[in-house]
């Protein structure tokens, strides 16, 4: 951080200035004021100021026989020591430091020093903003979502992750009551009592989360309050308490320190889903509020984009988390086969191995989940028997005569059109309309690059953990060409392309030879995504300085180099315009 400078005229006054005697003629006065920057100067006996003698008025009356007393000026400007240089906001100069009981001229601050004063404040400034910047990118960069809130609650910063958990935008947060944004906050509760609530759970989104609330106090009052959320899911701290149980317990077995290993749980938890890009951000929030209901999802996206794990997801962050989740590939099953599947079948129905009987998917779903991968390639026969089943809630076995009824949300999910369908006549309309109760489209991945760097982070990690290796890393270069290429298998195909890499790459580091061909064959159109923010903010500061500096050298050329007029022209003081200048050359 930078230091508060001083901006009094004590620091910056030069204390030994040029003066001019009383005695002396104009044309030595002319001499001393040609080697100054300043168009005047003091004229000083014993120590006290008498006034100042201008570069304009020894011109004018040079010829004359008269002595420099004769065009002394008394009017200057004469301030005290402790006067601060930022309120001289028009650049104007020079000042006199007089003693403030004797009056003696202790010092001037002329151009130089207005000038050096200047540069100092712009880069003092030019720090503070790189400190505003490392923040604002810490801020965002933050696992933790944090909102800062004023004495009245207003929401004052808040930040990204924040933002993608509520699913209200920055704009939108800020500037409203706290409240408004974050749904059963308390931060309003701890502005007044002014005590810290550490580790609290607090419900959002239908989702316990574990969150600081904490007072801001200054000169003993309570100035607003800091909102932090730790956890996102009190499953993270039950994987932390493992992690150490497990740590623990391994150090006790070997008798020394052992690396640690994360636990993998059965349940998918919505930290599982890698993706900070906004379209995943959306698509978790809608399944937030999927898994607190009972409603029918309809789960679009490509191939391999990731529709399993939200299906999953929302099964097992829901209310019915403890009763089934049976999956069925309606794709990957023979027509032939699919009714049996779904609906079972009576003793008898069939001859051979199959003659004892059996509960379909369906029945084994009651009270849970039935999640239909692949809907759009179910027969229309069979879509026709569910869309029964949906609607009557009962199921009838094949070879069945007595219904059974169920109890069960589906969650249907495809890589098809399914409008498309409906139109070839490949899909029923009243089925889809059954289905499309909530509908989720989980974007494909080339929509949202920015996630690949997440799930890369995430995925390695766990490859060496597979495989009982090294932790691997991979090359800048590599993550630049997969930025440019376009996924058409999605995550699925970016997990495969990682996996290969993993056991091709030499040593521990992954580089762009080991990369399939067809990345490094792909046309170099686009820009070089991977630039970081403050890389682009740095290109950017360049360019507007290049325009700036273009924009004023036109200006003065117009002005035949009258820095007065230019200023003038550019809205600028001179003192602002000769700093300018000063930093161009
Ligand atoms: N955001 C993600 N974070 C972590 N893993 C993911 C993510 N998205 C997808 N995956 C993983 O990628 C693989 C492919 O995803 P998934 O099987 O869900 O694709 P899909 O959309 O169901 O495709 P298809 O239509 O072909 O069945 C799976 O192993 C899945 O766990």
């Amino acid at each position: 951080m930078p230091i508060a400078a001083n901006d009094h005229v004590k620091q910056w006054m030069n204390i030994q200035p040029m003066t001019i005697s009383k005695h002396h003629t104009l044309r030595e006065s002319l001499l001393l004021l040609s080697k100054t920057a300043d168009k005047e100067l003091p004229v000083v006996e014993d120590g006290q100021m008498l006034g100042v003698v201008t570069l304009q008025d020894c011109v004018e009356y040079l010829d004359s026989n008269n002595g420099t007393f004769s065009i002394l000026r008394t009017e200057f400007r004469a301030v005290s020591d402790d006067f601060s240089l930022k309120e001289n906001t028009n650049g104007g100069g020079p000042f006199y430091v007089l003693h403030e009981k004797t009056g003696a001229l202790e010092g001037i601050v002329g151009r130089d020093e207005i000038m050096a004063y200047y540069e100092h404040v712009r880069e003092r400034e030019a720090e503070a903003q790189k400190t505003i910047e490392w923040l604002k990118l810490s801020f965002d960069t933050a696992y933790e979502g944090v909102a800062i809130v004023d004495d009245k609650g207003i929401v004052q910063l808040f930040n990204e992750t924040y933002s993608r958990f509520v699913g209200v935008t920055r704009k939108e947060a800020i500037g409203r009551p706290v409240e408004k944004v974050i749904e059963n906050t308390r931060l309003p509760v701890v502005l007044k009592t002014g005590v810290p609530e550490r580790n609290q759970p607090h419900r959002l989104q239908g989702q316990e989360l574990v969150v600081h609330r904490l007072p801001i106090w200054q000169d003993g009052k309570v100035i607003g309050a800091v909102g932090m959320l730790v956890y996102e899911g009190t499953s993270e701290i039950q994987q932390v308490l493992q992690r150490m149980e497990l740590l623990h317990t391994a150090e006790k077995q070997s008798g020394k320190e052992t690396v640690e290993k994360p636990v993998k749980q059965g349940r998918v938890h919505f930290e599982d889903i890698i993706g900070e890009s906004p379209a995943i951000a959306k698509a978790k929030k809608i399944s937030r509020k999927a898994a607190q209901t009972k409603a029918t999802v309809l789960l679009t996206g490509e191939t391999g984009a990731g529709k399993e794990p939200f299906a999953r997801v929302i099964h097992d962050m829901g209310t019915r988390s403890n009763s089934p989740f049976i999956a069925l590939n309606c794709a990957a099953i023979p027509d032939s086969l699919l009714e049996s599947e779904l609906f079972g079948y009576m003793k008898g129905a069939f001859t051979g191995t199959r003659n004892e009987g059996k509960p379909g998917k369906i029945e084994l779903a009651n009270g849970g989940t039935l999640f239909l991968d692949e809907i759009g390639d179910m027969p229309l026969a069979t879509q026709a028997k569910i869309l029964r089943v949906l609607q009557e809630k009962e199921v009838d076995r094949v070879g069945g005569t007595q219904p059974i009824p169920v109890d069960f949300r589906l969650i249907a999910a495809t890589n098809k059109d399914l409008q498309k369908q409906i139109q070839e006549e490949k899909f029923r309309q009243d089925l889809f309309y059954r289905l499309h109760v909530m509908p989720l489209h989980i974007p494909p991945l080339r929509q949202r690059k920015q996630d690949i760097p997440l799930i890369i982070a995430h995925q390695l990690p766990k490859l060496s953990e597979i495989y009982e290796t090294n932790e691997k890393t991979i090359d800048k270069e590599v993550l630049q060409l997969m930025f440019r290429y376009d996924w058409p298998g999605n995550v699925r195909e970016l997990l495969n392309v990682l996996e290969q890499m993993f056991h091709l790459c030499d040593g521990d580091h992954i580089q762009v030879k080991d990369l399939p061909e067809s990345f490094t064959e792909q046309p170099v159109g686009e820009a070089n995504v991977l630039g970081s923010l403050s890389e682009w903010q740095e290109r950017k500061h360049k360019q507007e300085q290049k325009y700036e500096q273009k924009h004023i050298e036109h200006v003065l050329e117009e002005v035949n180099g009258n820095k007065s007029e230019a200023a003038k022209r550019l809205g600028i003081s001179r003192a602002t315009l000769y700093n300018k200048l000063s930093r161009f050359s």
